[in-house]
């Protein structure tokens, strides 16, 4: 690997000489003022420079190190400039400070030191450069199941990631279809008690009647047909994890059996009297206000606070318009591969479509729309209506602040370019009449993160789903 550059910026000789020998670490590239210097800089672009405050034509004076800094600084941001100094010339060291450099040292310089200061500067800077080629690329979702390109999201799926080695309830609150049981399979999947029951039970789609026992089981004869014991959903969980979807739907009765077993993991079966222990992780889901169900006593206080101590907001997918080409281009992928389909992608009104319908069902109703689009798509491109979308159907929310009305114009207008450009951030900058620099501060401020796609002549290569 190449030596990083370092360049000092030195009128006296005789330390230039001394610097060449002392940091066998760098290239050291020598400038003796400030317009040599700029030349070094612009043609080698060093990752850090030392620069003294004393150069000519003011070699008694500090004008000229600080024209040199200031003009170091204005080339390259990322670049850390240490300044050197005259002995108890505090003042102009924590003026250079003030001004961006990183740091300074003394004349005398001891060169032990100066080799720390430039080591930590350069070490810094390579943090910089890192985090922001991290910033600038696409990051992976952390689970599997799970895609995403969207800031929200991926905070999202960064939290289940670390809640997945805890074992405290979670709660996951959003709208239907937005992704809460993949998220609590993958609570469970990357915690430590993957290798054990991952037990599902909505609590919405069986009957009252029924529930208590297919949540808690129960005991021979404990009511008519029973005719012989039965494990419920919760021991049948023991050791891993229960998922209590749409939570907010459990009738009063059962929420206090529920939150007596929360709080000494004990019950009874139906019709049974000795208690059954088991060790379960609870992971529940609603898309229900459950604290204002709580407060129009509709639903239990104590119980919500027993599950959840710690709570995922799972955003609806209009909220993350990045993901819909995204995850839209993805369930192509995955339905022209199952059916057995060449398709080349979705015509730009399809895209304009699918940005601007309002989600709904979130990303099971855009799957679902997806899988029927490739069964009817009759071209090599999806249209709108194979997608059952009518071209500018979307908004049925109107909002009528204009700011946010803009931004959302905004955010959509560059969701849309990227989607057409298939990620390419020179194609999309072209497209929307802005430079690319503009484009990664607009990226920024709308959390969105640009995919990486194959180019559009090419037919989509049918890949098999993560599953
Ligand atoms: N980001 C995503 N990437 C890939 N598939 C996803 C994503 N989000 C959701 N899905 C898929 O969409 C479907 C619906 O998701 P899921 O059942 O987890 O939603 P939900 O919020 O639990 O819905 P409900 O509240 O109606 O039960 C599932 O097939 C799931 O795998």
């Amino acid at each position: 690997m190449s030596k990083p550059k370092l360049l000092v910026v030195e009128d006296d000789l005789g330390l230039c000489a001394q610097y060449r020998w002392a940091f066998p670490n760098y290239r050291v590239l020598l400038a003796h003022d400030r317009r040599q210097a700029e030349t070094t800089a612009r043609r080698e672009q060093p990752a850090i420079a030392l620069v003294d405050l004393g150069l000519p034509p003011d070699p008694e004076g500090v004008s000229e190190g600080f024209a040199t800094l200031a003009m170091l600084r204005a080339l390259s941001a990322n670049m850390p400039v240490v300044v050197a100094s005259g002995q108890g010339d505090r003042e102009n060291m924590l003026r250079a400070l003030r001004v961006g450099a990183y740091d300074f040292c003394e004349k005398p310089v001891d060169l032990d030191v100066l080799r720390t200061i430039l080591d930590r500067a350069l070490r810094l800077r390579e943090l910089e450069d890192e985090n922001q080629r991290l910033a600038a690329a696409p990051r992976p979702s952390p689970i599997a199941n799970i895609i995403t390109a969207d800031e929200g999201m991926l905070r999202v799926c960064r939290m289940v990631e670390r809640l997945a080695t805890v074992n405290a309830p979670v709660l996951l609150l959003g709208e239907s279809g937005t992704g809460k049981e993949a998220l609590a399979r993958a609570l469970h999947d990357m915690g430590p008690r993957a290798a054990r029951p991952f037990i599902a039970i909505n609590c919405a789609a069986i009957p009252e009647a029924l529930l208590e026992s297919e949540l808690f089981g129960h005991e021979r004869g404990a009511f008519t047909g029973a005719v012989k014991q039965t494990t419920g959903r919760v021991e049948q969980a023991h050791g891993g994890t229960l998922f209590l979807d749409e939570v907010g739907d459990l009738p009063q009765g059962l929420q206090a059996k529920l939150l007596r077993f929360l709080q000494d993991q004990t019950f009874e079966r139906v019709g049974g009297r000795v208690p059954v222990r088991v060790d379960v992780r609870v992971v529940s889901a609603t898309n229900q206000p459950l604290e204002a169900q709580a407060g129009a006593g509709k639903f239990r206080g104590d119980l919500l606070f027993r599950l959840n101590p710690m709570t995922v907001r799972v955003p609806p997918l209009r909220e993350r318009s990045g993901d819909i080409p995204l995850l839209g281009r993805w369930f192509l992928a995955r339905y022209a591969h199952e059916f057995q389909r060449r398709l080349r992608g979705f015509e730009d009104a399809a895209l304009d479509a699918m940005l601007e319908y309002q989600w709904p069902g979130n990303v099971r109703e855009l799957g679902n729309r997806v899988q029927r689009a490739v069964l009817m798509a009759a071209g090599p491109l999806i249209t709108a209506a194979d997608l059952e979308l009518a071209p500018g159907s979307g908004g049925e929310a109107e909002n009528l602040d204009i700011r946010a009305a803009r931004a959302r114009a905004e955010r959509e207008t560059i969701s849309r370019a990227l989607a057409r450009s298939h990620g390419s951030l020179s194609n999309a900058a072209r497209v929307l009449g802005i430079s690319r620099p503009t484009l990664y501060g607009l990226l920024a401020t709308h959390g969105l993160t640009p995919e990486r796609e194959p180019a559009d002549d090419k037919p989509l290569e049918p890949k098999p789903p993560k599953s």
